[in-house]
């Protein structure tokens, strides 16, 4: 059997006394696409971050492709994200003094495998072909998004972790942006774990779990 590529074993967070979710178990295959959703302030966001590795967890385990998060230090969680993670956040965090083409090119930058081919490649696959020396500021709501996804693919993850991508953007657009999300995910073989409100956005998911307080199912 395949190690899933991310599997969440009895994962308890709390910030300080306060516990914000429990008892969360989650498997993630290969190329699988999951939504979590859940009511404002039942830990969404603090779960994605917990499983990016960017934020600790209180008890329980995280293992990406056979590797236990929680026993990395930070050095080592930092390249396991720069090696194995995408992230898509609702607000972009696309740098503003960075053209589109460098924006995108900058995780293969960091993995010291600059790549001008490949972020040419990203570009046309998300409708951006051409618009490679713009600056963000020229760029729409959705077209920042698509850099955003195209940055997060470029470095073939395994794992792509989106925070309500289609927040910012209007109906329209953000159809546009999750089919995107969906077949560049699709096609690279990524896991794809979805946090949303957007009821649209996860009825695309081949599977929709909902977080609470004591668990997720
Ligand atoms: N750094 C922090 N320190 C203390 N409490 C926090 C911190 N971050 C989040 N919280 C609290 O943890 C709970 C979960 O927040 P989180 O943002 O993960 O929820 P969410 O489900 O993503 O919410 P929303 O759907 O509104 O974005 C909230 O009560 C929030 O106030």
């Amino acid at each position: 059997m395949n190690p899933a590529s991310l599997l969440v074993q009895n994962l308890h967070k709390r910030y300080g006394d306060s516990s914000v979710f429990s008892h969360v178990n989650l498997r993630v295959e290969p190329g699988e696409f999951i939504a979590i959703v859940g009511e404002s302030g039942v830990g969404k966001s603090s779960l994605l971050n917990c499983l990016a590795a960017l934020d600790d967890w209180s008890e329980g385990t995280i293992t990406h492709n056979g590797v236990d998060l929680g026993t990395l230090s930070e050095t080592q969680r930092a390249h396991w994200r720069r090696a194995h993670l995408g992230f898509v956040f609702q607000a972009f965090h696309v740098l503003p003094h960075l053209d589109v083409a460098q924006n995108v090119g900058l995780p293969l930058l960091l993995l010291k495998r600059p790549d001008p081919a490949r972020v040419a490649q990203m570009l046309e696959a998300v409708g951006l072909g051409g618009l490679g020396e713009r600056l963000p500021a020229q760029l729409s709501g959705g077209q920042l998004q698509r850099v955003a996804i195209a940055r997060a693919l470029v470095h073939r993850p395994s794992l792509l972790l989106a925070d309500e991508p289609t927040g910012n953007l209007d109906p329209g657009t953000a159809a546009q942006v999750m089919a995107v999300l969906q077949q560049q995910a699709a096609d690279s073989g990524a896991a794809l774990v979805l946090v949303t409100h957007s009821e649209a956005a996860a009825a695309r998911a081949q599977r929709v779990l909902r977080l609470t307080a004591s668990g997720c199912t």
